[in-house]
């Protein structure tokens, strides 16, 4: 509570945030209300600010809805925004989350020491660690530079799993591909990662079925039994072209010596930065950047081996829409170009001006980058509807930045997010600022442009990109707006709030009492 609010204001915010966090996890007040043992009409006081709550009932709130609504000391973390901001100066692009993740699980395969440079420090490569640290393996951050050593043992203790950990990602399903050559049986939790709706396991299993891993999932678990005997004797053929799926064909194939091939592969950034560390390792892969890799595995991989990901195209994405929507000139240096030619091609048709340096590569010496310096551009909205694609289309993480650029267009833009049930829906959120985006359809968005943003404040919807979007929005926004809960952004962006103030937004972080 702030020193001039009244009581009174305090419990209709609080009531305004479990109705949010409610909202959020697509509850009804009837449903929450039995959760807790109590009434819809307790349930609506509540949301109304006309009741009072007992701290205890607060926590039961918070446990009911996944959510923490009041926490102590070192509970979430929350960003308090003043805008309109204008943002200047130049910032550079971070590693990426995917290849990071990517890279944890593929250090399974090598029994020597590997050395990843400038991996983004992030909520999700956290979680990673913590699970590998679970199974004996030591890893260590060596510097201020985010270089990170990876020491696996002899032997993994595969029982030991850090359950809690594994199951805030999805990332833990790519441990399938390196550990099925470690082990007879293993069980691995079910996946989490931001809520988007269901996400199929099914083609990483018929992914992996040629090498003989046979997985039963029951009671929350991943069952994995593997028979020797089976061997990939022809393609393997991806059913749909996923990046983490393609990641655990290729992790399966670096130590099944032979030959395998895997068609309908997807050929995006981080499944280029596992085949590049895989080179390094020893294992022959051809075929990189397109959708059939040629995999000559290894009979075993002890090598001390050092690699550098590549720069992350969503956080460039990410850069590019704040300075958009902030009608910002800044630099973004080290953007992975090959991985945004689409989208600047669509915001080019859009109106948006902007500036390209020449080519320079990345540290693994394969990957395109380039500085982009943005200038401020009245925009309007795209003629087409906008509809990500696997590589090489319009990145699909990137499709909901889309919705925040769309707003500040003049004119409809309309946004085909087919991939997830669940992301496009938190894109209303926008509407708290001022937004006018209209869900047609749990895949189909509308957004009318141009906005005027007024600051709020709402808690971070549970799915990375729109948390994001929603923050950038804030950084247009006039007055104040608060951010709560923001462990969602951090599980994919390093010091996002504090980087962007470096450019000239007013971001503060802090916690709860
Ligand atoms: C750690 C990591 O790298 N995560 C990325 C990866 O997740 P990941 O590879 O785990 O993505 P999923 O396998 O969950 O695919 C996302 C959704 O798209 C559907 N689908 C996907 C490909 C396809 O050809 N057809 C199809 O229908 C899937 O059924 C699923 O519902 O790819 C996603 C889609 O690019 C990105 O959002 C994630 O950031
Ligand atoms: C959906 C995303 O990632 P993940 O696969 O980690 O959930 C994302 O990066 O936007």
């Amino acid at each position: 509570m702030t020193q001039d609010e009244q009581p009174d204001d305090y419990k209709g915010r609080i009531g305004n945030l479990i109705r949010d966090a409610r909202k959020h996890r697509g509850l009804t007040q009837a449903q929450l209300a039995e959760r807790l043992g109590t009434s819809q009409s307790a349930i609506n006081r509540i949301e109304k600010g006309h009741q009072n709550l007992s701290l205890e009932m607060l926590a039961r709130i918070g446990t009911a809805l996944d959510s923490e609504i009041v926490a102590l000391g070192a509970g979430p973390t929350h960003l308090r925004v003043k805008g309109p901001t204008t943002l200047t100066g130049s910032i550079d692009v971070k590693t990426s989350k995917n290849a990071g993740v990517a890279l944890l699980c593929a250090s399974l395969l090598n029994r020597g020491r590997t050395t990843l440079r400038k991996v983004a420090r992030i909520e999700e490569v956290n979680r990673l660690l913590e699970v590998l640290a679970s199974l004996g393996v030591q890893t260590r951050w060596i510097n201020a530079e985010n270089d990170l050593e990876i020491i696996p043992p002899k032997e993994l203790d595969l029982t030991k799993i850090d359950e809690e950990a594994a199951r805030r990602t999805r990332s833990v399903i790519m441990f399938l591909g390196p550990l099925l050559h470690r082990a007879e049986t293993f069980d691995l939790p079910y996946a989490g990662g931001c809520n988007l709706g269901t996400r199929t396991v099914e083609p990483h299993m018929s992914a992996l079925r040629p090498f003989g891993l046979d997985v039963k999932a029951t009671d929350g678990w991943y069952h994995a039994q593997l028979n020797r005997a089976i061997e990939p004797d022809r393609p393997i053929v991806l059913t749909e072209r996923g990046d983490t799926v393609t990641e655990n064909a290729l992790m399966a194939a670096a130590l099944h010596p032979g030959r395998t091939v895997i068609r309908n592969a997807s050929s995006n950034y981080m499944v280029q930065d596992l085949c590049f560390y895989l080179q390094a390792l020893g294992v022959e892969v051809e075929g990189i950047g397109t959708t059939t890799l040629t995999v000559t595995g290894c009979e075993s991989i002890d090598v001390d081996v050092d690699y550098s990901p590549s720069e992350d195209p969503i956080e460039a994405m990410s850069l590019l829409a704040a300075a958009i929507v902030t009608r910002s000139e800044i630099t973004i240096q080290r953007a992975p170009i090959e991985f945004l030619e689409i989208e600047l091609a669509v915001l080019e048709e859009m109106g948006f001006h902007y500036d390209l340096t020449e080519e320079y590569l990345a540290a693994n010496g394969r990957t395109r980058l380039v500085d982009i310096t943005t200038h401020a551009s009245d925009l309007v909205a795209p003629r087409d509807k906008i509809h990500p694609m696997p590589f090489p289309g319009l990145n699909i993480d990137n499709l909901p930045f889309f919705a925040v650029i769309g707003a500040v267009a003049h004119g409809t833009t309309y946004l085909h997010d087919w991939v997830y049930d669940n992301r496009a829906i938190y894109l209303t959120e926008l509407n708290k600022l001022g937004g006018r985006v209209t869900l047609l359809d749990p895949h189909r968005v509308q957004i009318e442009g141009p906005t005027s943003w007024t600051g709020t404040e709402l808690v971070c919807p549970p799915a990375l990109r729109p948390a994001v979007v929603v923050l950038l929005a804030m950084l247009a926004s006039k007055g104040t707006s608060v951010l709560r809960s923001t462990y969602v952004i951090h599980r994919g962006y390093e010091d996002l709030a504090e980087r962007l103030s470096s450019l000239g937004a007013e971001i503060e972080t802090f916690r709860d009492i």
